[in-house]
Protein backbone atom coordinates (compact mmCIF):
# COMPACT_ATOMS: atom_id res chain seq x y z
CA UNK A 1 0.00 0.00 0.00
CA UNK A 2 1.28 3.38 -0.86
CA UNK A 3 0.84 6.02 1.57
CA UNK A 4 0.87 9.62 1.25
CA UNK A 5 2.47 12.76 3.41
CA UNK A 6 1.92 16.33 2.82
CA UNK A 7 4.39 19.38 4.19
CA UNK A 8 2.63 22.69 4.39
CA UNK A 9 6.23 24.69 4.13
CA UNK A 10 8.64 27.39 2.96
CA UNK A 11 11.17 26.80 -0.17
CA UNK A 12 14.56 26.56 0.45
CA UNK A 13 16.16 27.49 -2.70
CA UNK A 14 19.20 26.11 -1.30
CA UNK A 15 17.61 22.67 -0.85
CA UNK A 16 18.58 21.81 2.96
CA UNK A 17 15.71 22.75 4.93
CA UNK A 18 12.28 23.96 3.77
CA UNK A 19 9.51 21.67 1.52
CA UNK A 20 12.44 20.45 -0.30
CA UNK A 21 14.15 18.40 3.31
CA UNK A 22 10.36 17.20 3.13
CA UNK A 23 9.87 15.96 0.10
CA UNK A 24 13.44 14.23 -0.03
CA UNK A 25 12.90 12.62 3.64
CA UNK A 26 9.63 11.21 2.19
CA UNK A 27 11.09 9.68 -0.89
CA UNK A 28 14.17 8.14 1.19
CA UNK A 29 11.48 6.79 3.50
CA UNK A 30 8.66 5.33 1.19
CA UNK A 31 6.04 7.43 1.08
CA UNK A 32 4.59 9.40 -1.33
CA UNK A 33 4.98 12.91 -1.26
CA UNK A 34 2.47 16.38 -1.37
CA UNK A 35 3.10 19.50 -0.46
CA UNK A 36 1.40 22.81 -0.17
CA UNK A 37 4.12 26.03 -0.21
CA UNK A 38 3.41 28.81 2.10
CA UNK A 39 6.22 31.02 1.17
CA UNK A 40 9.34 31.03 -1.32
CA UNK A 41 12.63 31.95 0.46
CA UNK A 42 15.70 32.90 -1.27
CA UNK A 43 18.24 31.10 1.19
CA UNK A 44 21.82 29.60 1.01
CA UNK A 45 24.61 27.75 3.58
CA UNK A 46 25.25 31.61 4.21
CA UNK A 47 21.49 32.73 5.07
CA UNK A 48 18.26 33.85 4.23
CA UNK A 49 18.54 36.47 1.18
CA UNK A 50 14.71 36.79 1.04
CA UNK A 51 10.78 35.97 1.85
CA UNK A 52 8.06 35.83 -0.37
CA UNK A 53 4.81 34.72 1.48
CA UNK A 54 2.02 33.27 -0.48
CA UNK A 55 -1.49 34.46 -0.56
CA UNK A 56 -3.23 32.14 2.18
CA UNK A 57 -5.88 31.46 -0.61
CA UNK A 58 -3.04 30.14 -2.22
CA UNK A 59 -2.16 27.74 0.20
CA UNK A 60 -5.64 26.72 1.01
CA UNK A 61 -6.08 25.89 -2.79
CA UNK A 62 -3.25 23.57 -2.92
CA UNK A 63 -3.87 22.00 0.30
CA UNK A 64 -7.73 21.36 -0.90
CA UNK A 65 -6.72 19.90 -4.25
CA UNK A 66 -4.49 17.43 -2.41
CA UNK A 67 -6.90 16.95 -0.08
CA UNK A 68 -9.98 16.47 -2.59
CA UNK A 69 -7.76 13.40 -4.43
CA UNK A 70 -5.50 11.60 -2.23
CA UNK A 71 -5.99 9.82 1.09
CA UNK A 72 -3.29 11.74 3.28
CA UNK A 73 -1.95 9.91 6.39
CA UNK A 74 0.27 12.29 7.70
CA UNK A 75 0.50 15.97 7.72
CA UNK A 76 3.75 18.20 8.41
CA UNK A 77 3.68 21.80 9.09
CA UNK A 78 6.80 23.77 9.15
CA UNK A 79 7.60 27.64 7.91
CA UNK A 80 3.90 29.48 8.09
CA UNK A 81 5.14 33.02 7.82
CA UNK A 82 1.85 34.57 9.06
CA UNK A 83 -1.15 34.50 11.30
CA UNK A 84 -3.24 34.61 8.19
CA UNK A 85 -1.76 31.32 6.53
CA UNK A 86 -2.16 29.62 10.04
CA UNK A 87 -5.51 30.16 10.17
CA UNK A 88 -5.98 28.93 6.21
CA UNK A 89 -4.18 25.99 7.32
CA UNK A 90 -6.10 25.28 9.93
CA UNK A 91 -9.24 25.91 8.42
CA UNK A 92 -8.06 23.71 5.63
CA UNK A 93 -7.06 20.65 8.34
CA UNK A 94 -10.25 21.30 9.88
CA UNK A 95 -12.32 20.75 6.36
CA UNK A 96 -10.23 17.43 5.77
CA UNK A 97 -11.46 15.70 9.00
CA UNK A 98 -8.32 16.47 11.09
CA UNK A 99 -5.60 14.24 9.68
CA UNK A 100 -2.63 13.65 11.50
CA UNK A 101 -0.78 16.50 12.07
CA UNK A 102 2.85 17.25 12.63
CA UNK A 103 3.54 20.64 13.56
CA UNK A 104 6.70 21.84 13.71
CA UNK A 105 6.63 25.44 14.98
CA UNK A 106 9.61 27.05 12.65
CA UNK A 107 9.96 30.58 13.98
CA UNK A 108 13.75 31.98 12.80
CA UNK A 109 16.39 30.35 10.43
CA UNK A 110 20.04 30.05 11.91
CA UNK A 111 21.04 32.80 10.74
CA UNK A 112 18.73 34.90 12.24
CA UNK A 113 16.13 35.73 9.72
CA UNK A 114 12.58 35.73 10.63
CA UNK A 115 9.96 32.81 8.94
CA UNK A 116 7.35 33.13 11.61
CA UNK A 117 6.06 37.14 12.01
CA UNK A 118 6.18 37.87 15.64
CA UNK A 119 2.51 38.46 16.41
CA UNK A 120 2.22 34.79 14.58
CA UNK A 121 3.15 32.64 17.43
CA UNK A 122 -0.36 33.32 19.35
CA UNK A 123 -2.22 32.12 16.41
CA UNK A 124 0.31 29.09 16.07
CA UNK A 125 -0.75 28.03 19.60
CA UNK A 126 -4.70 28.69 19.40
CA UNK A 127 -4.83 27.46 15.81
CA UNK A 128 -2.72 24.43 15.18
CA UNK A 129 -1.54 23.21 18.77
CA UNK A 130 -4.78 21.96 19.89
CA UNK A 131 -4.89 20.07 16.13
CA UNK A 132 -1.29 18.54 16.51
CA UNK A 133 -0.61 15.03 17.35
CA UNK A 134 2.84 16.07 18.01
CA UNK A 135 4.88 19.39 17.83
CA UNK A 136 8.48 19.65 18.01
CA UNK A 137 9.87 22.74 19.07
CA UNK A 138 13.86 24.07 19.08
CA UNK A 139 14.67 25.19 22.55
CA UNK A 140 14.22 28.93 21.44
CA UNK A 141 10.73 27.87 19.95
CA UNK A 142 9.48 26.27 22.78
CA UNK A 143 10.50 28.81 25.48
CA UNK A 144 8.84 30.87 23.28
CA UNK A 145 5.97 29.65 22.57
CA UNK A 146 5.59 28.59 26.62
CA UNK A 147 6.74 31.85 27.77
CA UNK A 148 9.70 29.69 29.68
CA UNK A 149 13.44 29.63 30.06
CA UNK A 150 15.11 26.20 29.45
CA UNK A 151 18.42 25.67 30.89
CA UNK A 152 18.32 21.75 32.13
CA UNK A 153 16.36 18.42 30.99
CA UNK A 154 14.05 19.66 34.11
CA UNK A 155 12.80 22.98 31.98
CA UNK A 156 12.63 20.82 28.68
CA UNK A 157 9.84 18.89 30.24
CA UNK A 158 8.14 21.65 31.68
CA UNK A 159 7.87 23.04 28.28
CA UNK A 160 6.79 19.84 27.00
CA UNK A 161 3.99 19.31 29.21
CA UNK A 162 3.03 22.92 28.96
CA UNK A 163 2.67 22.39 25.50
CA UNK A 164 0.16 19.23 26.10
CA UNK A 165 -1.71 21.19 27.93
CA UNK A 166 -2.35 23.92 25.14
CA UNK A 167 -4.16 20.92 23.37
CA UNK A 168 -1.03 18.71 21.54
CA UNK A 169 -1.44 14.89 22.23
CA UNK A 170 2.47 15.09 22.13
CA UNK A 171 5.34 16.94 22.46
CA UNK A 172 9.13 16.38 21.75
CA UNK A 173 11.61 19.66 22.40
CA UNK A 174 15.06 18.97 20.56
CA UNK A 175 18.04 19.68 22.41
CA UNK A 176 20.13 20.17 19.24
CA UNK A 177 21.08 24.33 20.93
CA UNK A 178 22.42 22.77 24.08
CA UNK A 179 25.76 23.17 22.55
CA UNK A 180 27.09 22.74 26.29
CA UNK A 181 25.50 19.58 26.69
CA UNK A 182 27.85 15.98 25.17
CA UNK A 183 25.15 14.45 24.00
CA UNK A 184 22.11 15.80 21.55
CA UNK A 185 18.90 14.53 23.45
CA UNK A 186 15.50 15.70 22.77
CA UNK A 187 12.70 14.76 25.39
CA UNK A 188 9.25 13.48 24.34
CA UNK A 189 5.78 13.66 26.45
CA UNK A 190 2.71 12.77 25.16
CA UNK A 191 -0.94 12.41 26.62
CA UNK A 192 -0.74 8.44 27.58
CA UNK A 193 1.85 9.36 30.19
CA UNK A 194 4.82 8.55 28.12
CA UNK A 195 8.31 10.12 28.73
CA UNK A 196 11.10 9.11 27.06
CA UNK A 197 14.78 10.66 25.87
CA UNK A 198 16.29 10.34 22.42
CA UNK A 199 19.90 10.97 22.61
CA UNK A 200 22.95 10.71 20.20
CA UNK A 201 26.17 11.62 20.46
CA UNK A 202 26.52 15.53 19.65
CA UNK A 203 28.49 15.31 16.15
CA UNK A 204 31.15 18.56 15.73
CA UNK A 205 29.96 19.79 12.53
CA UNK A 206 28.54 23.02 11.39
CA UNK A 207 26.78 21.31 8.43
CA UNK A 208 22.63 21.67 10.35
CA UNK A 209 21.35 23.44 8.26
CA UNK A 210 17.49 22.10 7.69
CA UNK A 211 18.16 19.56 11.09
CA UNK A 212 14.83 20.72 12.30
CA UNK A 213 12.77 20.30 8.99
CA UNK A 214 14.27 16.99 8.39
CA UNK A 215 13.61 15.42 11.79
CA UNK A 216 10.25 16.48 11.58
CA UNK A 217 9.70 15.29 8.47
CA UNK A 218 10.90 12.04 8.93
CA UNK A 219 8.42 11.51 12.10
CA UNK A 220 5.77 12.18 9.65
CA UNK A 221 6.86 9.57 7.08
CA UNK A 222 7.12 6.84 9.66
CA UNK A 223 3.74 7.86 10.92
CA UNK A 224 2.21 8.16 7.25
CA UNK A 225 3.69 4.44 6.96
CA UNK A 226 1.93 3.20 9.61
CA UNK A 227 4.40 3.41 12.81
CA UNK A 228 2.97 4.73 16.47
CA UNK A 229 4.42 7.21 18.69
CA UNK A 230 7.12 6.70 19.61
CA UNK A 231 8.57 4.46 17.73
CA UNK A 232 8.13 7.05 15.32
CA UNK A 233 9.95 9.33 16.96
CA UNK A 234 12.80 7.04 17.51
CA UNK A 235 13.05 6.53 14.30
CA UNK A 236 13.46 10.02 12.94
CA UNK A 237 16.28 10.43 15.49
CA UNK A 238 18.21 7.58 13.31
CA UNK A 239 17.70 9.51 10.11
CA UNK A 240 18.59 12.58 11.69
CA UNK A 241 21.53 11.33 13.72
CA UNK A 242 22.34 9.55 10.09
CA UNK A 243 22.23 12.96 8.02
CA UNK A 244 24.26 15.01 10.16
CA UNK A 245 27.18 11.82 10.64
CA UNK A 246 27.55 11.35 7.20
CA UNK A 247 27.53 15.44 6.34
CA UNK A 248 27.91 16.70 2.09
CA UNK A 249 30.63 19.74 2.69
CA UNK A 250 28.33 21.89 0.66
CA UNK A 251 28.10 25.30 0.47
CA UNK A 252 30.82 27.92 2.46
CA UNK A 253 28.33 28.51 5.11
CA UNK A 254 25.98 25.90 7.68
CA UNK A 255 25.76 23.41 5.24
CA UNK A 256 22.88 21.04 4.62
CA UNK A 257 22.15 17.16 6.12
CA UNK A 258 22.53 14.17 3.67
CA UNK A 259 19.31 12.92 3.40
CA UNK A 260 20.18 9.79 1.14
CA UNK A 261 22.91 8.81 4.30
CA UNK A 262 19.89 6.67 6.50
CA UNK A 263 19.61 3.96 3.79
CA UNK A 264 23.63 4.25 3.19
CA UNK A 265 24.38 3.02 6.56
CA UNK A 266 21.12 0.58 6.59
CA UNK A 267 18.36 2.19 7.99
CA UNK A 268 16.77 0.83 10.64
CA UNK A 269 18.39 -1.99 10.86
CA UNK A 270 21.81 0.43 11.57
CA UNK A 271 20.84 0.28 15.66
CA UNK A 272 23.91 1.81 16.43
CA UNK A 273 24.26 5.45 18.05
CA UNK A 274 20.94 5.92 19.47
CA UNK A 275 19.89 5.36 23.30
CA UNK A 276 16.57 5.49 24.26
CA UNK A 277 15.99 6.80 28.05
CA UNK A 278 12.70 6.09 29.87
N1 LIG B 1 25.48 18.38 16.34
C1 LIG B 1 24.48 17.47 16.39
N2 LIG B 1 24.76 16.15 16.50
C2 LIG B 1 23.79 15.22 16.57
N3 LIG B 1 22.48 15.54 16.56
C3 LIG B 1 22.12 16.84 16.46
C4 LIG B 1 23.10 17.87 16.36
N4 LIG B 1 22.45 19.08 16.25
C5 LIG B 1 21.13 18.80 16.26
N5 LIG B 1 20.91 17.45 16.41
C6 LIG B 1 19.62 16.76 16.41
O1 LIG B 1 18.93 17.21 15.24
C7 LIG B 1 17.54 17.37 15.51
C8 LIG B 1 17.15 18.84 15.27
O2 LIG B 1 17.65 19.57 16.35
P1 LIG B 1 17.66 21.11 16.69
O3 LIG B 1 18.97 21.66 16.21
O4 LIG B 1 17.39 21.23 18.14
O5 LIG B 1 16.45 21.69 15.87
P2 LIG B 1 16.31 22.88 14.80
O6 LIG B 1 17.06 22.43 13.57
O7 LIG B 1 14.83 22.97 14.62
O8 LIG B 1 16.91 24.09 15.43
C9 LIG B 1 17.35 16.87 16.96
O9 LIG B 1 17.05 15.50 16.94
C10 LIG B 1 18.72 17.14 17.57
O10 LIG B 1 18.96 16.37 18.72
C1 LIG C 1 12.00 27.51 4.12
C2 LIG C 1 12.66 27.19 5.41
N1 LIG C 1 11.99 26.47 6.34
C3 LIG C 1 12.58 26.17 7.52
C4 LIG C 1 13.86 26.57 7.80
C5 LIG C 1 14.48 26.26 9.16
O1 LIG C 1 15.56 25.41 9.06
P1 LIG C 1 16.06 24.53 10.30
O2 LIG C 1 15.44 23.18 10.15
O3 LIG C 1 17.55 24.49 10.16
O4 LIG C 1 15.63 25.19 11.57
C6 LIG C 1 14.54 27.31 6.82
N2 LIG C 1 15.81 27.75 7.04
N3 LIG C 1 13.91 27.61 5.63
Amino acid sequence: MTHVAMTIAGSDSGGGAGIQADLKTFQELGVFGTSALTAVTAQNTLGVHGVWPLDPEAVTAQMDAVFDDFRVSAVKTGMLFSSDIIRAVARSLEKAGRPALIVDPVMIAKGGAHLLQREAAEALVKELIPLAAVVTPNIPEAEELTGTEIHSEADMEDAARRLLRMGARAAIIKGGHRTDERRASDLYVDADGNRMIFSSERIATKDTHGTGCTFSAALTAFLASGKELPEAAEGAKRFILAAIADGLGLGAGHGPTNHWAYHRLGGMSAKGGISVET
